[in-house]
């Protein structure tokens, strides 16, 4: 009704009790469960991190790309039983259309990949730094969110790819300060896994299915992992025949088992010779029980874990040769890995690699009489068109200012006083070396 003058809200909020009004409840200032704020400190850090992960992507010469944190819920319906698909965060929009938050990166990439179609010549090397999402029942305390550094290799059938991709990771970990005694890269194919299926006659249809269960080996009990392999149809001399192959400690023994003729054993031995002219042997060991938990590998995966073993896998990966004629595209050939930006983060700090990461400031403008503002802000506004950060600082006593330009690391301080003004100069203290004068303000650089 426009009949009723409105009551001006009263300033502020919330509103003081004597105004009448009830006191608004205070709203919980935490983010939703399992997500996290980034204040600037974590922000410091967080953007540092990226940091590495754009540089090795610039040094692989991959391109960027990125996609909506929103994805169609059908891009991740998969009948292997992942985690990551049990815990999809989707809901309905107001459209009715079936949504996720992407639990992960690998189906979009996909997805545009096949969208561009003949317009991009294979093979196409792309990088983005997105936001995952799950919906992990709060029981255990996890995260519901998490950056993911993802590198692909689209249309490269050969293990040159795998190469390429552990180069890049080898190479994050050395920026990082993280040596090949702290982490180790444990290397497979699920090409072995799939010869042993073979062997005992399982249906390939249950190969994804069996992948997933037994990529919990070391997460659940073996006899829980021997149960769910059965009931999935495996038999239990197949059950017995997985377990044996995969406990076996090197390439030869393996070799011993399946036959020289495997595919796996070829691919694994020329990336073990690939890693010894990029000169990171001494980060990867063949580990046969690596099958990774995602249903589409299909050949090499591989993994980064602590040697200490306290920390889960810090990044981890695969080809996955599939994955794009399940969405009805050709056969295109892919591998690549997804680097989450927590566990990482854990083990610098047990490392005691965490970078200083202090904030820092070009200078600091004071005026030193109240009247002087708008002078203060013609040197501020001058400086900043340079192309330095300025904190203009007002309100506050000389003593505070001097702490001030200490806590954010000012390189100068820019007096501006009535005496010097009326010349025409600003009086400037160099604080690293307490250097101090009088310059003239267009001639301040
Ligand atoms: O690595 C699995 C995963 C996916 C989405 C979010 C988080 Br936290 N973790």
């Amino acid at each position: 009704r426009d009949d009723i003058d409105e009551v001006a809200e009263p300033p502020g909020f919330p509103p003081p009790p004597e105004s009448g009004r009830e006191t608004q409840q205070l709203i919980d200032v935490n983010p939703p469960r399992g997500t996290r704020d980034f204040p600037p400190e974590d922000m410091r850090l967080r953007n540092w991190l990226f940091q590495q992960f754009r540089e090795v992507s610039r040094i692989l010469s991959f391109e960027e790309v990125d996609f909506p944190v929103l994805e169609s819920e059908a891009l991740f319906i998969r009948k292997a039983g992942e985690e990551i698909t049990q815990q999809l965060y989707n809901f309905e929009d107001k459209g009715g259309r079936r949504v996720v938050l992407r639990p992960e990166i690998t189906p979009s990439l996909a997805r545009l990949v096949i969208k561009q179609g003949k317009s991009v010549s294979l093979p196409l090397k792309w990088f983005t730094i997105g936001q995952c999402w799950r919906y992990e029942r709060m029981t255990r305390g996890r995260r519901r969110e998490h950056y993911q550094w993802n590198m692909d290799m689209i249309g490269v059938p050969r293990v040159r790819a795998e190469a390429e991709l552990v180069n890049a990771i080898v190479l994050l970990f050395e920026r990082l300060g993280i040596t090949s005694s702290d982490v180790g890269i444990r290397v497979s194919s699920r090409k072995v896994l799939q010869a042993v299926l073979q062997m005992y006659a399982i249906p390939e249809c249950l190969f994804a299915e069996v992948c997933v269960i037994v990529d919990k080996l070391g997460k659940i009990t073996k006899e829980e992992v021997e149960k769910e392999l059965m009931s999935a149809g495996v038999t239990s001399e197949a059950v017995k025949g997985i377990v044996e192959v995969l406990s076996l400690a090197s390439l030869d023994k393996l070799e011993a088992v399946l036959g020289a003729d495997v595919e796996a054993i070829a691919d694994l031995k020329k990336l073990f010779s690939l890693a010894e002219h990029y000169g990171y042997s001494q980060w990867i060991t063949f580990d046969a029980s690596v099958v990774r938990g995602l249903a589409y590998y299909t050949g090499i995966v591989f993994e980064a874990f602590d040697r200490e073993g306290k920390l889960r896998a810090i990044c981890g990966g695969g080809r996955y040769d599939q994955l794009l004629s399940t969405f009805g595209s050709d056969d295109i050939p892919a591998c690549g890995f997804g680097f989450g930006d927590a566990v990482i983060v854990e083990l610098l700090k047990e490392k005691g690699l965490l970078p200083d990461l202090g904030r820092q400031v070009d200078d600091i403008v004071f005026p030193l009489d109240e009247e002087l503002e708008g002078q203060a802000s013609m040197v501020a506004s001058a400086l900043r068109r340079k192309g330095h950060s300025v904190d203009l600082v007002e309100d506050k006593r000389l003593k505070w200012v001097f702490k001030h330009a200490e806590r954010v690391n000012a390189s100068r301080l820019i007096l501006v006083g009535n005496s010097e003004w009326q010349r025409g100069m600003v009086r400037v203290k160099v604080l690293s070396t307490r250097e101090e004068y009088e310059t003239k303000i267009d001639e301040l650089s």
